[in-house]
């Protein structure tokens, strides 16, 4: 087996930790070695994920743990939420676990971030390991500390700032996704190239189709490549207080859409890549980028099969729905814009001008 890419995220206090990427990794001890010492590991994951890869994995940590438990939570976007998390404290607390115990968080996004923030929050912390399964989450959300549920008025709205001790990406665990769920891990993909690396993205228009077809060597270079670039940010702004806010570019008009027709209907990926067309739009309404711009994204996002066109949710409901975005101040809504290709930045945008958007999509 090959020796996995490895990419670091360099934070203060002996917090800093590895992102391992590779094939195989699930079957690879080595990976599951030099963890926090603790009498009990946790797998939380779901009721997709569990059959796929739960045994796998709990084979792994038995050579290392005295005891593993198992928590299936139900699957989907409308599960992450308080219920669920209450169903992971149920189980730490019924068995009178400690607070060395680790989690490891088995799955996608969902699973990533409602176990990062049970960790968080657990007799105060406890330590957490994320074992990313989707596109999505070897990409993103698997990395930098973001951890969260929903509420019915706005996306992640409830969550902590707490990293994993280590992410382990097994590339083979791509095999068993679903198209539709590979097609949305792109979107975060694509995110990378307009707001940090301008070369990443003529390569991933170059790759795309290869990335599609789930070429190997073309999904590990676009995996390392994205958590070369997110760890960079997170090195320098972990709790975005400036820089970081780059990585919500797309994010403003995606939850928006995402809370406003209720969470799973439309997959995360699919509602960021949609808000980045629509903010690639806005960034050319300010005069930041020209029309071409516009269009090069657009395609690429439409090759990758995902939506261009927002659902049709009225202006009135988009502004009152992105308001409650983390990234509003005083009621005025800031949109990640693209300053230059590889560049961006955070910026208020009129109401009027969102609206103009909103109706050239057929949002309004
Ligand atoms: N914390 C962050 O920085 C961050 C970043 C991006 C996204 N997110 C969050 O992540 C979530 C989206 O994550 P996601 O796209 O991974 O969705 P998800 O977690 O819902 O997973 C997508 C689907 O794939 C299934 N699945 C997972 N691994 C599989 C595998 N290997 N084979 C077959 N099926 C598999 C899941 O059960 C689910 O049905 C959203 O809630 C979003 O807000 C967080
Ligand atoms: O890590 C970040 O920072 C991001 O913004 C990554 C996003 O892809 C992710 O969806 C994140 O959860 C959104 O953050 P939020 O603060 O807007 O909830
Ligand atoms: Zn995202």
């Amino acid at each position: 087996m090959p020796a996995p890419d490895t990419v670091r995220i360099h934070l203060p206090d002996a917090r800093s930790y590895d992102i391992r990427i590779g094939a195989g990794l699930l079957d690879d001890a080595n990976s599951w070695q030099g963890l926090p010492k603790a009498a009990t590991a946790v797998i939380v994951t779901n009721e997709t994920v569990a059959p796929l890869y739960a045994e796998r994995l709990c084979g792994q940590l038995r050579g290392v743990y005295g005891r593993v438990d198992l928590v299936v939570l139900p699957d989907g976007e409308q599960h992450k939420d308080w219920n669920s998390l209450n169903q992971v404290f149920d189980h730490l607390l019924g068995q009178a676990l400690d607070r060395k115990t680790v989690l490891f968080a088995l799955g996608g996004g969902v699973i990533g971030d409602m176990t990062g923030f049970a960790a968080a929050i657990y007799m105060r912390g406890v330590p957490f390991v994320q074992v990313p399964t989707t596109l999505l989450a070897q990409v993103d959300s698997s990395v930098g500390g973001k951890t969260a549920i929903n509420h019915p008025l706005g996306k992640n709205m409830v969550g902590a700032f707490y990293q994993p001790e280590r992410v382990i990406a097994d590339l083979d665990t791509l095999d068993t996704l679903p198209e539709r769920e590979l097609r949305a891990g792109l979107a975060e993909i694509i995110k990378y190239g307009p707001i940090a690396d301008a070369a990443f993205l003529d390569w991933i228009e170059v790759h795309l189709d290869a990335l599609l077809a789930r070429d190997k060597a073309a999904l590990a270079h676009a995996v390392r490549r994205s958590c070369e670039i997110k760890a960079d940010v997170v090195s320098q702004d972990e709790r975005e207080q400036g820089l970081r806010a780059i990585l919500n570019f797309g994010h403003t008009i995606g939850h928006a859409i995402e809370a406003g027709l209720g969470y799973g209907a439309w997959l995360h990926g699919e509602a960021v890549a949609c808000g980045m067309v629509l903010a690639a739009d806005l960034s050319r309404r300010v005069g930041l980028m020209p029309e071409s711009f516009v269009e090069r994204l657009r395609r690429l996002v439409e090759r990758a099969g995902l939506p261009t066109q927002p659902p049709r949710l009225g202006a009135d409901r988009y502004l009152q729905l992105m308001r409650v975005d983390k990234k509003a101040e005083s009621g005025a809504i800031r949109f990640v814009l693209v300053e230059a290709l590889g560049r961006a930045g955070l910026h208020s945008v009129p109401d009027a001008v969102i609206a103009e958007t909103l109706v050239a999509y057929g949002a309004a």
